[in-house]
Order: C-alpha cells, then sequence, then structure tokens
C-alpha cells in the first residue's frame, strides 16, 4: 500500500488548489478524480452555462437591437456552434486544471473511483478494473453533488434531461418543461427560450425563488413571463409518461388538474452530496440525513485528519465557497492560522438576464431576527446606465440597520447585478455604511454611481 502525507479525493473547486498547495508545502500528495478533472463547476456546470447563457443573451438583444435603431433581420440559432465554443472554453479550463496538477513536484493524479476501506486508507477502482490501495495521515474529501431525481410516478420511464444532459443538445427543443423554479431551472429555462424553445417552468413552492423576499421572486417571475416563459407555481406532478413520441407531465395546482405534452423535460430539483459509494462506515466519517459529511467550522469531520469541502459538505453550494473552504484548511493547516467558516460572507448570483445577485440577509430574514432595519429601493427604470443600455429590468434593494446605518443585505436584480453586488458586499465587510455610500463619489454614468440614488431612498 503507497503512503501518502495527504490525499484529496475528488478534483473539483476545493480539491484542485489545495493538492496544488499541499505539494508545494513539501507534503506527499495524491489526488483522486472518477470524471473530470476540475469537477461539476468546470465541465458541467458554471463553465458551460455561462458560455451558453451568453449566446443567449446575444440571441436576445440582436431581436432588441431595432429599440436602439439598429436594424438585425432574421435571428437564427446555430446550437451546434453554441456547444462547440461552451465545450472550447471546457476544454480549455480544464487543461489549465489538469496542467496545473501535473506541472506540480510531489504531486500524482489517479484517475479512479475512490472509496475508504478503513480509517485512513483508501482504494482507487480505475475504469479498466485494476485496483490501488493508498493510505495518508490527511484525508480531504471533496466529491460534489450531483443531480436528484425526485420520485415522480413514471419519471424513470421517460428520457429527461438533467443539468449534465442537457448540455449535450444539438437541436434547439421544442418545448422544454422544467421541473424546479430555481437557480438550474431558471438560468436554463431562460436559455432555451431565447434560443426559441417554447419553456414552461413547474415549481412546487407557491413562488419561484422561495427563499427570496416576494417582491424579488415577483420581479424575476414578470420578466420572465414578458419574454412568455410559462410559469406554474404551487404544482404537484402526479404523472409522468410518453405520449406517442412527447413526453406528458400530469400536474395538479390547487383543485386544476392539466397534462403538459412537452419535447423535452430537464430535470431541476436540487443536488444530493456523492457519499453513497464512499465506504465512509469503513472510516467513520459521520454524515446527515441527506448524505451531507458533518464538519465543524474548521470543516473537519469527526474523524481526525479528515476533511471536507465544497458541495459535499452541505450549506451554500458554490464553486467560490468551495474555493473559500480550500484557503481556510490550508491556511490552517500549512501557515499556522485559526480561521473558522464562521461568519463568512456567503454571496451568490443567479445568472438570469438581468442577474440576481444576494448578499447578506433579505427583508425576509431580518423580519424573522426581529431587526430594527430601513429597506431602500430603486428600480433599474430609474438608474441612468439602465436607461442608456437599455437595460431597465429589475430592481436594487437593500436592507439597512435602523441605528448604525451598516448594511444587512442586498439584493441587486439587475444587469450586471453580481458587480454592483459585489461593492455592496466590500462596503459591508468594510463596515462602510448607506449614508457614506450615498455621498461617495463613482464614476459617471456607471450602474454602481446609482448606489447614491439607492441611499438617498434613507438619506434624503
Ligand atoms: C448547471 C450548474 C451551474 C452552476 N453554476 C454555478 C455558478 O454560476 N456559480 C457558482 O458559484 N456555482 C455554480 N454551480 C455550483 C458549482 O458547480 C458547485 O458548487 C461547485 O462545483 C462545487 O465544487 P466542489 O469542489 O465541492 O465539487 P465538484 O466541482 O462537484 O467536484 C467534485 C469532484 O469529485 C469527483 N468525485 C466524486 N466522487 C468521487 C470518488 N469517489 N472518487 C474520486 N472522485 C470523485 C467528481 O467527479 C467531481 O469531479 C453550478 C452547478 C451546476 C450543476
Ligand atoms: N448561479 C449559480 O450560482 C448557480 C447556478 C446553477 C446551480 N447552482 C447550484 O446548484 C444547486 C442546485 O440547483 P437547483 O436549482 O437544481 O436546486 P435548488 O435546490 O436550488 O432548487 C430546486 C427547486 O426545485 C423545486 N422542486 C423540488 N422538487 C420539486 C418537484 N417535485 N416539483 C416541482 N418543483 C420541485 C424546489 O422547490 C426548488 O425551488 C444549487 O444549490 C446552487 O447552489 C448555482
Amino acid at each position: 500500500m503507497k503512503h501518502y502525507d495527504a490525499i484529496i479525493i475528488g478534483a473539483g473547486q476545493a480539491g484542485v488548489p489545495l493538492a496544488k498547495k499541499m505539494a508545494e508545502a513539501g507534503k506527499k500528495t495524491a489526488i483522486i478524480e472518477k470524471r473530470y478533472v476540475g469537477g461539476t463547476c468546470i465541465n458541467d456546470g458554471c463553465t458551460p452555462t455561462k458560455a451558453m447563457i451568453a449566446s443567449a443573451k446575444a440571441a436576445y438583444q440582436a431581436r432588441k437591437a431595432s429599440e436602439l435603431g439598429v436594424m438585425v433581420s432574421d435571428v437564427t440559432v446555430d446550437l451546434k456552434k453554441i456547444k462547440k465554443r461552451a465545450d472550447g472554453i471546457v476544454g480549455i479550463f480544464k487543461a489549465g486544471a489538469e496542467n496545473g496538477i501535473a506541472e506540480t513536484k510531489g504531486l500524482k493524479l489517479y484517475m479512479g473511483e475512490a472509496s475508504f476501506i478503513g480509517e485512513k486508507e483508501i482504494v482507487v477502482k480505475s475504469k479498466d478494473g485494476s485496483e490501488e490501495k493508498l493510505s495518508a495521515d490527511l484525508i480531504f474529501i471533496n466529491t460534489g453533488a450531483k443531480t436528484i431525481i425526485p420520485d415522480i410516478d413514471g419519471i424513470n420511464d421517460v428520457d429527461y434531461l438533467t443539468s449534465t444532459t442537457i448540455l449535450d443538445l444539438e437541436e434547439v427543443p421544442e418545448h422544454l418543461v422544467v421541473i424546479g423554479g430555481n437557480y438550474i431551472g431558471l438560468e436554463f429555462g431562460q436559455m432555451f427560450s431565447r434560443f426559441g424553445s417554447k419553456v414552461t417552468i413547474l415549481e412546487q413552492s407557491p413562488v419561484i425563488l422561495s427563499k427570496e423576499d416576494e417582491d424579488i421572486s415577483k420581479a424575476v417571475t414578470a420578466f420572465l413571463q414578458e419574454e412568455k416563459i410559462e410559469v406554474i407555481t404551487g404544482t404537484k406532478i402526479n404523472h409522468i409518461g410518453w405520449k406517442g413520441d412527447q413526453i406528458e407531465i400530469s400536474e395538479s395546482t390547487g383543485k386544476k388538474d392539466k397534462k403538459i405534452k412537452a419535447s423535452h423535460l430537464l430535470v431541476a430539483v436540487g443536488r444530493a452530496p456523492q457519499t453513497k459509494n464512499l465506504g465512509l462506515e469503513n472510516c467513520g466519517v459521520e454524515t446527515d440525513e441527506h448524505g451531507h459529511i458533518l464538519v465543524n467550522d474548521k470543516l473537519e469531520t469527526n474523524v481526525k485528519g479528515i476533511y471536507a469541502l465544497g458541495d459535499v459538505k452541505g450549506g451554500p453550494a458554490f464553486t467560490h465557497i468551495a474555493y473559500n473552504d480550500y484557503t481556510i484548511v490550508y491556511r490552517n493547516l500549512i501557515k499556522n492560522t485559526d480561521l473558522s467558516t464562521k461568519g463568512r460572507p456567503v454571496p451568490y448570483c443567479m445568472f438570469t438576464d438581468p442577474q440576481l445577485a444576494r448578499i447578506g440577509l433579505s427583508e425576509k430574514q431580518a423580519k424573522e431576527q426581529q431587526l430594527e432595519y430601513e429597506v431602500a429601493v430603486l428600480p433599474m427604470k430609474n438608474v441612468a446606465r439602465g436607461i442608456e443600455t437599455n437595460e431597465t429590468v429589475g430592481l436594487m434593494k437593500a436592507i439597512v440597520d435602523k441605528k448604525t446605518k451598516k448594511i444587512l443585505g442586498a439584493a441587486i436584480l439587475a444587469s450586471e447585478g453580481g458587480e454592483i453586488m459585489s461593492v455592496l458586499q466590500m462596503a459591508m465587510e468594510g463596515g462602510i455604511t448607506s449614508e457614506q455610500i450615498r455621498y461617495r463619489v463613482f464614476a459617471h454614468p456607471t450602474y454602481t454611481e446609482s448606489l447614491n440614488n439607492l441611499f438617498m431612498k434613507i438619506h434624503k
């Protein structure tokens, strides 16, 4: 059995940089990957979807170009070409991650599926059937998550798509029905609508984006409906089956029963941690009832020397959180810091157009916590930059502590919302108040400049 100082299971957003840094710090390190180096983000998540969303936006803007006095006729979409571009970008990013591993001295990549056979012992099973046993003093689990297939009658009899397999389509679906009205459902739903599909979103909660404030959820629903996307909420799907060459979805909303026929069905109801086949019973690492690995705020499991990072440990499932997990674990182990995940900001951005970017508390959460707060709202139709660029859909909203005027949270539903939100995140981290932002000088005419006007709602 080969012994290492450190083994990383999963070459995802935490695993790759952690493996490189551990090896550079002089630790004999192995990283094991069962599928593609780079994990979900690079291969089937952020990278291909954001590349394809850029194509969808180009199609949308070309159709709207006449509003800006630019005449474009016959906008057509070539999904094969869009896919080729996205695949090309994925290829470059993946090769970058692979080369980074190959060029790091003291780091060995094993391609195969890892599972525990003892507390600090692992077997790697390769696709060719060969097996190798490894052991290490430190083990880091970064195995990510995969699509949940809900327990709906008949679903396994039809050819449904997931966020991974939908990336292989080369023809635009005639009618795409999406189960789930959150990040994946809405990003793909709007993308394919802009490519030319009829799109229906089916969400079981009374609203889409049910964790967000009501005004935000309503505003997103409104712009999706404006683009002719059908949004059905409060639905219960009773059965899914074939009807000729179409997929038939039988659902009830309230007392109304409906059958919807679709050429394609996308399942986007969340993701589950990849812990089932890890043999955790052999090392004693504990999980919660959903299979997420239980960790403390230093990302240590209940077994000394075994850590879990990224999606597999539950909580917010974003690339930047997985990456931040690596920086915490690495610095604590190698740089003797005492960092934790406690109180770290959790920004996120849904890449619909306009983007929905969030940081800190929502109004709903501020109310639940019985905080004394004020709310500032600025519609994008009142933002100079938005008017000039013809991007007037959405709103900026901030929650401010009534006494200290510190920003508690923000929702920026705007073109480049993610960038605007990051400015507010920095203000929150630096303790800059809403009153200071109200009077700060920002370059004109930028979206950020409108933060003056947003906080004018409070500091009149
Ligand atoms: C369609 C889609 C779009 C997304 N868009 C965004 C976005 O815009 N922004 C954002 O922040 N996040 C986005 N996400 C989420 C983001 O991709 C994840 O949060 C992120 O990839 C998590 O990183 P990770 O390192 O925890 O896991 P992953 O990146 O999933 O990596 C885990 C790796 O472990 C490997 N593995 C699993 N089990 C084993 C085993 N037993 N042995 C060996 N290897 C194993 C897997 O093959 C995988 O390569 C998106 C996700 C999806 C699905
Ligand atoms: N831009 C981004 O940061 C981004 C983009 C895509 C994905 N992601 C990550 O991917 C993860 C998964 O995203 P997701 O959208 O699949 O999951 P999600 O858990 O965020 O949302 C799933 C939605 O499906 C609904 N749902 C569940 N069962 C249903 C049913 N039977 N019928 C109808 N609706 C049902 C839920 O109510 C919920 O609204 C998220 O945790 C997110 O962090 C992030």
